[in-house]
């Protein structure tokens, strides 16, 4: 009865992403496909986490199934909870890098690999661009 009185707390989603980025410093950014939910928004690559499962295990199968290759990560950064129309998201965000594979898009459109300060000129999920401004910060700190 309490809870259901609260009905921001229903459907939060939690969604580990991960900012991937190579030798020359690019992050790479994933284009969502026409038949997918949020269609042809950008994102970092990532998904849902299963019951059970941490958000690091998530993540590293999640990038193995959409992206065909292996990650490490190297760092968590802060989550960022989004409302959209009818679901809530926590997105969990994590900078890796690729320790084995060549990328083939399983479930994408498009990729890119950009400069941080190219980042936000995409048309990102709404989620996305907080994260997006905390790494760019983040990178212009450290
Ligand atoms: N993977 C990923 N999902 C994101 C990001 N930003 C963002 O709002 N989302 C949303 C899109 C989806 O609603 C949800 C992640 O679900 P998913 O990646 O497993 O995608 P999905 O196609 O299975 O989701 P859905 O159509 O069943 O809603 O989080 C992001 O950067 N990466």
């Amino acid at each position: 009865m309490f809870l259901l009185a609260k009905p921001y707390l229903r459907n939060v989603i939690k969604v580990t992403c991960a900012i991937i980025v190579n030798a020359n410093g690019l992050v790479f950014a994933a284009q969502r496909s026409a038949t997918m939910s949020l269609p042809l928004k950008w994102e970092f690559p990532g998904g849902k986490i299963e019951p059970g499962e941490t958000a690091e295990a998530s993540l590293i199968r999640e990038i193995k199934e959409e992206l065909h290759v292996d990650v490490e990560i190297l760092k968590a950064l802060p989550v960022n909870t989004h409302q959209y129309p009818n679901v809530s998201i926590q997105l969990i965000p994590f900078v890796c890098r690729i320790t084995s594979g060549q990328i083939v898009l399983k479930e994408h459109f498009d990729f890119k690999w950009l400069h941080k300060d190219e980042l936000l000129a995409l048309d990102w999920a709404e989620a996305d661009v907080a994260v997006v401004e905390y790494y760019i910060e983040y990178n212009n700190i450290n």
